[in-house]
């Protein structure tokens, strides 16, 4: 079987570096931020504008797209990129951690989790081996172990549990993936090209945790790293500090994935401590409810003093709503509940996270000695 995926680290600058994943989808230059695009569409956004954007690489989530349109629909389909008509990389989450966030009635065991569905109450059980089937019949070329994300906040003796727990579904994960990797649908047409598994970090708030959960998950062998249980509600010092102190434990030659973060200012941050790829929702979900960021700070659209405002959302965005439209028109759409509205914030935050991600590989490639990083301010534009 050739190589079925590929990580490089081209440059680096302290613990930041510029990297280049190879999936059976095409190539992924990191550090890189990567839409959500939950069921199997980024909000608002067509394919053809998120390749236009520059995306490179972007999220299905298992859970929904298991309840609907099924995993057996898809994989019929020949798998998700045909399904949704996109030819770049997809990476898909195992879906233990959307059990917890939308449905009722669940119910952890050794074997995995069971819970009702959120869309009509049915039973289910997700377990590191139905979440490896799913995965390979939806068919991301990324694909995650499954795992507990530890809530927060945690006593010491349930975390440990936790990462015990993550641990040996990590094992029985990567068993299930060697067993059945060749039945991907797109198998045969990508030169007998399999998916890759990245195994995930646990070991909440404690550092001698997140350490031993790093060390045995290694030991254990996956071709990229995430890290888990973090963007859980815990103050955001404490995500810094852990995750600062974790990336070290890590392959250097491997790519690590901070799951679920963040803010602009944060992804600026978590990649210059050496994070290769991260995801939120926020920038996509933001959108819809008007809160936009810009080069100079967030700002919510339907503000009554962006009314008469004929300038761009943000004077420095070469993106196409920011060529285009003014603020007032913007927030005219928002306050009219427009649907052009969502496209275009969308639009605009998805280019400005790209972006900003753009500019932070090519200062750790230009080897700015401060790794100039963008200035992303954070507050709210002061009302003028
Ligand atoms: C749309 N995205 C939010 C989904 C991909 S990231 C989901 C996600 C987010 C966070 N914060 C923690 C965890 C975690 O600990 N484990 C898993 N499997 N997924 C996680």
């Amino acid at each position: 079987m050739s190589m079925s995926f590929s990580f490089q680290v081209e440059a680096t600058q302290g613990a930041a570096r510029a990297g280049r994943m190879i999936t059976p989808h095409g190539e992924v230059e990191t550090p890189v931020f990567m839409p959500v695009g939950t069921v199997a569409t980024v909000k608002g956004i067509p394919q053809d504008l998120l390749e236009e954007l520059g995306v490179q690489i972007l999220l299905n989530n298992t859970y929904h797209l298991y309840l609907r349109p099924g995993v057996e629909q898809i994989r019929k389909l020949g798998g998700t990129h045909k399904f949704m008509s996109w030819d770049r990389s997809i990476l898909t989450d195992s879906g233990g951690f959307q059990v917890f966030s939308l449905s009722e009635l669940r119910k952890v065991t050794e074997e995995g989790v069971s819970f009702r569905s959120h869309l009509d109450g049915s039973s289910h059980l997700f377990s590191p081996e139905s979440a490896m089937a799913s995965q390979i019949g939806i068919g991301a070329d990324i694909i995650m172990a499954f795992d507990e994300c530890t809530e927060y906040p945690a006593e010491r003796t349930r975390t440990e549990r936790s990462m015990e727990l993550t641990l040996r579904w990590a094992e029985r994960s990567k068993n299930a993936f060697e067993a059945h990797k060749h039945e991907v649908p797109w198998f045969a047409e990508r030169g007998k090209k399999s998916q890759a598994l990245f195994g995930i970090v646990q070991g909440g708030m404690f550092p001698n945790l997140r350490k031993e959960s790093a060390e045995r998950t290694v030991e254990i062998g996956f071709p990229g790293y995430a890290l888990g249980g973090f963007s859980v509600g815990e103050p955001r010092e404490k995500t810094a500090e852990l995750v600062a102190n974790t990336v070290p434990l890590l392959p250097e030659n491997k790519p690590r994935y901070l799951m679920g973060v963040g803010y602009p200012e944060e992804i600026v941050q978590y990649a210059r401590m050496g994070i290769d790829m991260m995801d939120c929702v926020l920038p996509t979900r933001a959108a819809r409810h008007g809160l936009l960021f810009t080069s100079e700070g967030r700002l919510t659209i339907k503000n009554q003093r962006f009314a008469s405002d004929e300038g761009p959302l943000d004077p420095n965005c070469s993106c196409k709503v920011c060529k285009r439209y003014s603020r007032a028109y913007l927030r005219h759409l928002y306050a009219s509940n427009e649907v052009l509205a969502q496209v275009l914030n969308t639009t605009h935050n998805l280019s400005y996270y790209l972006d900003t991600m753009r500019r932070v590989r090519q200062a750790i490639i230009l080897g700015e000695n401060s790794v100039s990083l963008p200035v992303v301010r954070s507050p709210h534009l002061s009302a003028t």
